[in-house]
């Protein structure tokens, strides 16, 4: 059983890589393959509809899967050691899926590719996806994608149990990942509808994401994820923060 939890969980994370790397050459639009701009041509409201269905689909599927409440349900019925691979199996099929159907709506918002402004965008949109795979290791790269978890399994050893943890990026902002995924999809040279639709879909999950995603870290964290919320910016790196002092008058302790 741990052998083939091992395979399972590595299975699950090549196909996870796989889909992950098509992500970026769909957005950045790699020459050759179906980028955010191919698909089947339609009418623009059949396009609007079909996407936002697909972006549906993996927002629902991505914030019911992480939440708690709904682990502590389903590892009553798979082993707690695939969770997390299965987890990243469905959030990589939905991802799959929004690739494979995505529709096209080509209008154009913004056209800067042959000017220093587009190599500038280009270059915030690579800081963007290397932001988000540093950080995932920051967090602990393999725990989130579930094959430290199916190697414990295997290896019939017990994982440590997640820490807070605050490195590096997360000095500056609370959710470096999000940040680098905002950053990848709104920093393009060309800014066509259908570009337009799935970046500022994504960055609305991402706010509603983060809502969630807060509740279960102070459930986990308790006052150390409070704190931390009071001092370090959500998203805008540099952003003061509004850290409550004690009144002015409040009485000293003696010593
Ligand atoms: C997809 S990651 C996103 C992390 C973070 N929101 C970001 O944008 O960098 C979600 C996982 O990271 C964990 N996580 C988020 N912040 C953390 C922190 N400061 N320390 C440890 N785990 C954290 C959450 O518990 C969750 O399992």
């Amino acid at each position: 059983m741990g052998f083939a939890a091992l395979a399972y969980g590595a299975f699950v994370y090549l196909f996870f890589l796989a889909t992950f790397l098509y992500t970026i050459a769909f957005v950045e639009r790699i020459p050759g393959i179906k980028t955010i701009d191919g698909g089947p041509n339609g009418s623009v409201w059949t396009a609007v509809v079909v996407d936002l269905l697909l972006l549906g689909i993996f927002a629902i599927q991505h914030s019911v899967m992480a939440r708690r409440g709904f682990k502590q349900w389903w590892t009553r019925y798979i082993p707690l050691s695939i969770e997390r691979s299965t987890y990243v199996l469905f959030a990589s099929l939905a991802i799959a899926l929004l690739l494979w159907q995505w529709r096209p709506l080509t209008g154009v918002v913004w056209d800067v590719r042959d000017s220093a402004a587009g190599a500038i965008l280009i270059a915030f949109s690579a800081i963007g996806w290397i932001v988000l795979l540093i950080s995932t290791c920051l967090i602990n790269h393999f725990e989130l994608f579930g094959l430290q978890q199916v190697f414990h399994r295997w290896r019939e050893s017990s994982a440590a149990k997640p820490t807070f943890k605050t490195p590096a990026f997360y000095k500056y902002v609370r959710h470096p990942i999000y940040l680098g995924f905002i950053l990848a999809f709104w920093s393009t040279p060309y800014m066509t509808h259908g570009h337009l639709l799935f970046a500022a879909a994504a960055t609305g999950y991402i706010f509603v994401g983060i809502f969630f995603e807060e509740r279960d870290l102070i459930t986990l964290f308790g006052e150390k994820y409070r704190n931390y919320r009071q001092r370090v910016p959500m998203i805008i790196p540099l952003l003061p923060k509004h850290v409550k002092q004690p009144p002015a008058s409040a009485p000293r302790s003696q010593s």
